[in-house]
């Protein structure tokens, strides 16, 4: 591919009112329209999906990869889209960004059809790979989709929101996987969407470039947009989303307040050291005779208790069994997802 034509189809790839992704391309979907992230919606919310099929056609005959999806998302809200590797994610999101149609069901973005939304600059998207011209510098980049979207007033904003302001003038062949994915958010918040998607934002990242890159979205996340990421990473649900949707063969396993989905997996853990002067086996028999303790371990005289009754186990250890150094923590999303899908995360 000549340049030229590169560049032709990397612009008409990133216009509102071009003919979407190719498969397997990522893009950053937007419009001229400025609309504010932080002016309040009209109404509704942000996006709202009922009773959601997908199907594709295989060589085994039709494969359901969405089997019924129902979810409201309100204005304002981060959620987490969790679950392994073909649970039905990104054909979620394609649909969500009006990319791909459902076979049955309906979803509306800020009551509209996703396609109108996307070209109404509500809705912006980072999605997984590709999508960047390699031989543009970072700011070429940003200049170039800014001025598709005339939005060329945002480029120094969007520059430093994400971070690559310092990377300006160097060659997208030359930025790393975290830089360039840096980037990509940069294109997808120049519409300044109401809306922002991520599939997997973090793909392939290492931990200290994942860490940056929820930083920027964390600041980001202060303007008030309206935010749902997909990750396999339970660290990511936990650190950044209030509310997480774990999906699994297509459909949601479980949906709430990240916090509670991790006392689903039994509670909290409490860990005390028992006095070394007394036997442990009648602090252990006192532990497990608690209400919905579900497992009591002794490992030297340091006892770990979980189970939802977390205070009744603290006030018995530090009380009637004259523990110290006593400590509560909240299990990690891991067992919850196990628990719930079934397969390794
Ligand atoms: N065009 C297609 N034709 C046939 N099957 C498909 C097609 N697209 C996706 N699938 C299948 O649908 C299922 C869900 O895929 P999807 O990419 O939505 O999962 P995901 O949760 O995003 O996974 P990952 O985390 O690995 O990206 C998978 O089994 C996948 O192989």
């Amino acid at each position: 591919m000549t340049t030229v034509m590169a560049i032709h189809d990397f612009l008409h790839f990133y216009r509102r009112d071009g003919p979407g992704r190719l498969e397997g391309m990522d893009t950053s979907l937007g419009t001229t329209n400025q609309q504010a992230a932080s002016s309040p919606p009209a109404s509704a919310a942000a996006l709202r999906l009922q009773g959601v099929h997908k199907s594709f056609h295989t060589n085994q005959g039709p494969f359901e990869a969405v089997a019924g999806i129902d979810l409201e998302v309100g204005t304002g809200e981060i959620i987490a889209f969790l679950g392994p590797n073909g649970a039905g994610k990104t054909t979620t999101i394609d649909m969500m960004l009006g990319l791909t149609a459902p076979t049955s069901g309906t979803i509306t973005v800020f009551g509209k059809s996703p396609r109108a939304a996307v070209e109404a600059g509500e809705v912006s998207a980072v999605l997984q790979t590709g999508g960047l011209l390699r031989d543009l510098t970072v700011r070429e980049t940003v200049m170039a989709i800014a001025a598709l979207h005339g939005a060329r007033d945002r480029v120094d904003t969007v520059m430093e929101r994400t971070d690559i302001t310092s990377l300006a003038k160097r060659k997208v062949s030359k930025c790393s996987g975290g830089e360039q994915q840096r980037l990509k958010f940069a294109l997808a918040l120049l519409p300044n969407p109401r809306l922002l998607i991520l599939d997997e934002p973090t793909a392939g990242m290492d931990v200290a470039a994942r860490h940056a890159f929820w930083e920027t979205m964390r600041q980001d996340a202060l303007e008030g947009r309206t935010v749902l990421f997909a990750t396999h990473y339970l660290e990511e649900a936990q650190d950044f989303a209030e509310r997480t949707v774990l999906i699994g063969r297509g459909q949601v396993l479980a949906d709430g307040p990240t916090s509670r989905l991790r006392a689903m997996t039994g509670g909290r853990v409490v860990s005390a050291t028992l006095p070394t002067d007394k036997p442990t086996a009648a602090a252990l028999t006192a532990l497990e005779s608690l209400d919905e303790v579900s497992s009591v371990r002794l490992k030297g005289h340091r006892v770990s208790v979980t189970g939802p009754a977390s205070d009744d186990a603290a006030r018995l250890l530090l009380g009637e069994l004259a523990a110290t150094d006593l400590e509560i923590t909240a299990p990690s999303l891991d067992a919850a997802f196990m628990e719930l899908t079934g397969e390794k995360p």
